[in-house]
Order: structure tokens, then sequence, then C-alpha cells
């Protein structure tokens, strides 16, 4: 089986989650980010604007931003680059990029503090499969300090390896609708939310 294959077949996969199943399951995730992750209420937290059948981060944003948090979104500048992430607000001036997805339109850049970051597929070493253009591995080498990372995607994802290459880097934490997994040497570790909320950090 190729990466190529794998993107594939999980692209598919995902593509048949019915809308019903998918809010469900958004549900429980944002659950485990607000009871796991107390402290993004006090963070910039880096997020997405769902594409193609992602979990949809945003009612999560937006409640972190009544809580206190800054929030950015991810920009595209050239396939080569790293993203950009940009300040974005519930309203905020939007425009398409190349993919067809929201961008905040000119929002200045802002330091994320932690990343909420899209998986097609994760496997059993925290390693995570995007879309195949290197985006977020570009981004998370290109700062200093690394932001937190956790990953996000649904149980059906979950794949024996996604064929991590050197570039590739794992995700801190990774949360799914039924639990928050940690990375521990190399294998991911399950908490409960509060177990997470008082791991330090
Ligand atoms: N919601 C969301 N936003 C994101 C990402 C993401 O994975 N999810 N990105 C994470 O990198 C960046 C955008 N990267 C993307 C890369 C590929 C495709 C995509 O749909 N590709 C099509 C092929 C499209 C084409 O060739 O023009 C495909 O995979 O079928 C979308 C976004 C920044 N924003
Ligand atoms: N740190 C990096 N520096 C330069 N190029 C990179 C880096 N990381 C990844 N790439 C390039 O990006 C390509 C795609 O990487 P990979 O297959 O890991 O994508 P992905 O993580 O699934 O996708 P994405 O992050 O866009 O969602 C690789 O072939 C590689 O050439």
């Amino acid at each position: 089986m190729s990466k190529k294959q794998l993107r594939q077949d999980l692209r598919q996969l995902r593509g048949q989650i019915t809308s019903a199943q998918r809010l469900r399951w958004s549900n429980a995730i944002s659950h485990n980010l607000k009871q796991g992750f107390p402290e993004l209420q006090n963070c910039c937290v880096g997020g997405y604007w769902p594409h193609a059948g992602e979990y949809d981060p945003l009612p999560l944003m937006q409640w972190l931003s009544t809580h206190g948090a800054t929030l950015a979104l991810p920009k595209v500048l050239t396939s080569s680059e790293p993203l950009e992430f940009v300040a974005w607000w519930l309203g905020a001036p939007m425009r398409n990029d190349a993919y067809g997805i929201p961008v905040p339109d000119k929002s200045p850049i802002v330091a994320v503090d932690a990343v909420l970051i899209p998986m097609l597929g994760f496997d059993a070493g925290g390693f995570r499969l995007g879309y195949g253009s290197g985006y977020f591995d570009r981004t998370l080498v290109s700062l200093t300090p690394r932001p937190l990372t956790i990953g996000i995607a649904f149980e059906v994802l979950r794949v024996p390896t996604v064929f991590p290459q050197s570039h590739d880097i794992a995700m801190d934490y990774i949360v799914t609708e039924q639990a928050i997994f940690y990375r521990q040497q190399g294998k991911l570790v399950t908490l409960s939310p509060e177990e997470c909320a008082n791991m330090t950090r």
C-alpha cells in the first residue's frame, strides 16, 4: 500500500461518514478538547476552517474565544513555503484560498501557542497523514518555540502505519471522539480528559 493509495482510501472512507454521525463525533471531540486542554482558554490557538468532511473546530474556537483565547487560521502562501497563522475572529473579513478554503483577508500574522491539526489518518506512533503537500510539517519546523500540537481525527481513520518519513513530525496529542492520546516513547497512551488536564505542559 502506497501513501497515495492510503490517502485515497481514507478520503473515501471519510467521505462516507454521514453528517449526523460527523456531528455526534465532532461534539465528542469538542468535549474532549474543552475538558482535556483547559489552558487553551488562555492561549493563542491555531485552528482551521473545515474542509472535505474534517472535524469542524469552529464552534470550539468560538467557545474558546468567549473564554479568553485568541484565535488564528492557517494561510497558504505558496506550495513550498510554511503556512502563516493569521488572526481570526467571528465575522473577520475572509477570502477563499487556492483550495477554496476561507482565510482571513488582511489579518496580521500571530504567534500560536497551540495548533489543532486536521488529520486524514493517524497511526500507532502518533504520526499524521495529511493531504500530501507537507504544509504542516514545514510549518512546525519553522516555528520556535514549537507550539503544542493536537492532531484531530475520527477513530475510523486510525491505521497501523502512515509510512512516516524523516520530515514527518509526530503530534504531541491526538484527540478523537473516543479519547485523548499522548505520545510517549513513540507510542500512544490513552488519557481521560481529567488525566490530560492534569498533565504538566
Ligand atoms: N481545513 C484545512 N485547512 C487547511 C489545511 C487542511 O488540511 N485542512 N491545510 C493543510 O495542509 C492547508 C491547506 N492545504 C490543503 C492541501 C490540499 C487540499 C486538497 O483538497 N487537495 C485536493 C487536491 C486539490 C488540488 O490538487 O488542487 C485533494 O487532496 O484531493 C486542501 C488543503 C491549510 N489549510
Ligand atoms: N520540513 C520540510 N521541508 C521541506 N519539504 C517538506 C518538509 N516536510 C514535508 N516536505 C515536503 O512535502 C511533501 C509531502 O509531505 P507529506 O507526505 O508528509 O505530506 P502530509 O503531511 O501528508 O501533508 P500536509 O501536511 O500538507 O497535510 C514531501 O514529499 C516533502 O517533499
